[in-house]
């Protein structure tokens, strides 16, 4: 395909994800998530391709900040209802992973996203808030929202996480 005058570029930039997952035999959820919201453990990957970056932690919530763009349009004119999944999955994932201790694994098995409302390159930031409505051994669940620059809530969304060992070598 040629490049013409409509043609728009980003650049994505991001660390070497590998460092993240070495910490996490060692350190509990809510540790390693407020080394993350305070920058001394990297970031996903993901954050950098649509803006999304961990703001807040507390016991069984976390908050996410996000800054969508054109590039993450559809192809209908509005924000792609992906990212904002992908934003609430992050969120109901993160709220989970404060509650459990070093050496757990977890991981969404299904999730419930209602879009309430357009999302446009104007509607950032963006905030996407997580939280636990019941753990479990084996199955914790959760909810979350994400409101938009102007209070409203563009997006809620209702989520299951399977839990396991970190399978140790
Ligand atoms: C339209 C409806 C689904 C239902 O609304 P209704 O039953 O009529 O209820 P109501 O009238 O109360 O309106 C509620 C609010 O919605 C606003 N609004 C409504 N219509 C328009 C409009 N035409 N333009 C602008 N805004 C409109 C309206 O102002 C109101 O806001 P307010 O309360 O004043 O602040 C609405 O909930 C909505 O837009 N949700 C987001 C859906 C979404 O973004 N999905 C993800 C993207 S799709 C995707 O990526 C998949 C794909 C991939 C690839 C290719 C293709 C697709």
């Amino acid at each position: 395909m040629s490049t013409d005058s409509t043609t728009r570029e980003t650049t994505v930039t991001w660390t070497d994800p590998s460092q993240g997952p070495s910490l996490l035999p060692t350190m509990d959820g809510i540790d390693f998530l407020r080394k993350m919201a305070a920058g001394e453990v990297p970031g996903a990957p993901i954050g950098a391709h649509i803006g999304m970056q961990i703001a807040e932690v507390g016991e069984g919530t976390v908050t996410f900040h996000c800054h969508p763009d054109e590039s993450h349009y559809n192809p209908i004119g509005m924000v792609h209802g992906g990212l904002v999944c992908t934003l609430l999955d992050s969120a109901l994932g993160c709220a989970v992973h404060t509650t459990l201790p070093a050496g757990t694994g977890y991981t969404s098995i299904e999730i419930k996203v209602n879009y309430l409302r357009p999302v446009s390159k104007d509607s950032g930031p963006l905030v996407c808030t997580g939280r636990v409505t019941k753990g479990g051994r084996r199955v914790a669940f959760a909810e979350g929202e994400v409101v938009d620059n102007l209070g409203k809530t563009v997006a809620t969304a209702s989520g299951s996480l399977l839990i396991f060992p970190l399978e140790t070598t």
